[in-house]
């Protein structure tokens, strides 16, 4: 798929969100999306996943594409595999086959025996299952993810990344927007940020950017938890520093504000998890360090 001088704007007379994008989407390839809070990553993840129209400039080449909103509709008056099924059948499949891939990739994320509930009665975490199962059971040759680990337990973050993983070799393109900058990191084939209306390709080996890592003057949270055997912060979304608690038993991680409710979701739904103590604003760096 190809981007020629792609612009939009929200109105006629709004600021300009994106504008003179160009962008090649090749077969086999991840790329991911970066950019602080409101720059337009997720203006341009609708326009490649179709559900907007530019306001200026071509979209061509369009493959059968499928896309996880950062917002999952979950009012609907469905049970988990009736909306699963349904949705199979818009991407056009046969109703018995999305069935069959709706029952699977629900087992996959280990929401099986949710199948039945309706969406209504979900718990965020198996509501945003459902939502990243609707775009897979689709078996698309584009999958658009914005944000769509945001929820997911642990192991249902590793059958998403698998599952990007099997997208890809299977010879489709992913795009994803996530917040956490280890997400599939050194998987992508390229990346990209989102500054001001532009969109310009990041260089391979790339730092991730202030918005990913929260920068040395954005807002910090410090939360001091009690980490269950065996733990250890290396793997914890945002990078949180990590330091001995004032009374020893205690961990205390400090972490973009960006990040702390990932994190902090992160140590609670940890296996054992977390014990948290404390959250609290850290203090603004002595800037004449
Ligand atoms: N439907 C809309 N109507 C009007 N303005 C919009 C609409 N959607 C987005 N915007 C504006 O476009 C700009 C980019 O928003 P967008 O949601 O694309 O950014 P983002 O980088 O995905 O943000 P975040 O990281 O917070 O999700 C923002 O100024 C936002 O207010």
């Amino acid at each position: 798929m190809r981007l020629d001088g792609v612009g939009r704007r929200y109105g006629v007379r709004g600021p300009w969100v994106l504008r003179n994008v160009s962008l090649d989407l090749p077969r086999r390839s991840l790329v991911r999306v970066e950019g602080h809070n409101g720059s337009g990553k997720s203006t341009l993840l609708r326009l490649l996943a179709g559900i907007d129209a530019p306001s200026t400039g071509r979209i061509t080449g369009r493959p059968r594409t499928a896309y996880v909103p950062e917002r999952f509709p979950a009012a609907l008056p469905f049970t988990a595999v009736g909306y699963l099924t349904h949705l199979g059948r818009v991407h056009g499949l046969r109703g018995r086959t999305a069935a069959r891939r709706a029952t699977e990739w629900l087992d996959r994320f280990g929401a099986a025996g949710h199948a039945r509930t309706p969406l209504a009665e979900l718990s965020k975490g198996t509501s945003q299952k459902v939502a990243v199962t609707q775009a897979l059971l689709a078996e698309p040759d584009l999958l658009v993810l914005d944000e769509a680990w945001t929820g997911l337990d642990p192991a249902a973050r590793e059958t998403l990344d698998r599952a990007v993983a099997e997208r890809v070799a299977a010879g489709g393109t992913v795009v994803f927007v996530d917040h956490d900058p280890r997400r599939l990191e050194g998987a992508a084939d390229a990346r990209y940020r989102v500054t001001g209306d532009r969109l310009d390709r990041l260089p391979d080996g790339a730092e991730p950017g202030p918005a990913e890592t929260g920068g040395l003057h954005s807002p910090r949270v410090i939360i001091e938890a009690v980490a269950p055997p065996g733990a250890t912060a290396a793997d914890l979304p945002g990078r949180p520093s990590a330091t001995p608690g004032p009374d020893g038993t205690t961990v205390r991680l400090t972490v973009a504000a960006a990040h702390s409710d990932a994190l902090l979701r992160a140590l609670l739904a940890a296996h054992p998890p977390w014990h948290i103590r404390t959250v609290t604003p850290a203090p603004p760096p002595d800037e004449n360090r």
